[in-house]
């Protein structure tokens, strides 16, 4: 397995986006190309990207469409294989992994939330929140499941199926899957998509405690400015490059940036 770089080499390339240190990125892209396609129709969706998303904070990836913000996100998560450098989940480099490593590897150190809830239509709230730990034979830590369950206001639904539930209700059921094995890093992708208004920040309050209370890693892939506003760094994306990073967002100040990208 290879070893990350060199702090000072990072520091000097992505700045503020590290909180000054890879030692504590969560999770890191180290001169990440993602090509698609060969020849005259190839797409480069990720241009020669280093990047680490700080432990313990919560980071926002935004960006026009087409930009590259999921691919940067699928990469970075070993749902997808770079075309050349390095995704780091912690210390470990994911290019040295084979699929069942890689496997294990997302199961046991990563939490998901996608758009579409993703949760499995035949199991309980409390089942689909327990998959991931049962898929790898462990057993929820009571204590945590009992904390993530109350934080989400989850406890009068645990026996439902998920066609028993709202959207709202699907998507702090997701959110607690992510949740509850405290994984390494958790990645959102558009988790208030498909959401009210209401819902949508209720659901980015949960991740913004998690962070706060528990110091969990959140990277979440949004088009709103209002959602990105809830993380401490937000990270943009342009044409496969990051072009910009900026600390302690409002939705104004991320309004601006996009603004300056004239899209
Ligand atoms: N499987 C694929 N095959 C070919 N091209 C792809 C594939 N996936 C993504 N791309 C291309 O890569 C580029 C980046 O796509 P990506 O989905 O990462 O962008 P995005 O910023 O997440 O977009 P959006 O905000 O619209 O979801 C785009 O030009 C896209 O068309």
């Amino acid at each position: 397995m290879s070893s990350r770089p060199d702090s000072t080499v990072v520091d000097r390339q992505y700045g503020s986006a590290l909180s000054g240190n890879a030692d504590d990125a969560a999770a890191m892209l180290v001169g990440a190309v993602k090509r698609y396609g060969f020849g005259q129709s190839a797409v480069v969706a990720l241009d020669d990207v280093t990047i680490g998303f700080p432990a313990g904070k919560f980071t926002a990836v935004m960006g026009p469409s087409g930009s590259g913000k999921s691919t940067m996100m699928h990469c970075a998560a070993g749902l997808d294989q770079l075309t050349s450098g390095r995704a780091f989940v912690g210390n470990t480099d994911l290019s040295a992994l084979d699929d069942r490593e890689l496997t294990r590897l997302r199961r046991e150190r990563i939490g998901f939330v996608f758009q579409a809830f993703n949760l499995v239509a035949t199991l309980t709230a409390e089942e689909n929140i327990c998959l991931p730990l049962t898929l790898s034979g462990r057993r929820p830590n009571a204590a945590v499941l009992d904390e993530v369950v109350s934080l989400l206001r989850l406890g009068d639904r645990m026996h439902h199926r998920p066609t028993e539930l709202s959207g709202g209700q699907q998507q702090r059921v997701a959110v607690a899957r992510a949740l509850v094995a405290q994984p390494q890093v958790v990645f959102a992708d558009e988790p208030t998509g498909n959401l009210d208004t209401r819902s949508g920040q209720e659901i980015l309050g949960f991740l913004r405690s998690a962070v706060d209370r528990h110091h969990q890693s959140i990277v979440m892939v949004t088009h709103d400015p209002n959602a990105a506003a809830w993380a401490d760094h937000v990270v943009f994306v342009v044409d496969g490059r990051v072009h910009d990073v900026i600390d302690h967002p409002s939705a104004d100040s991320v309004i601006d940036v996009m603004k300056g990208l004239g899209r």
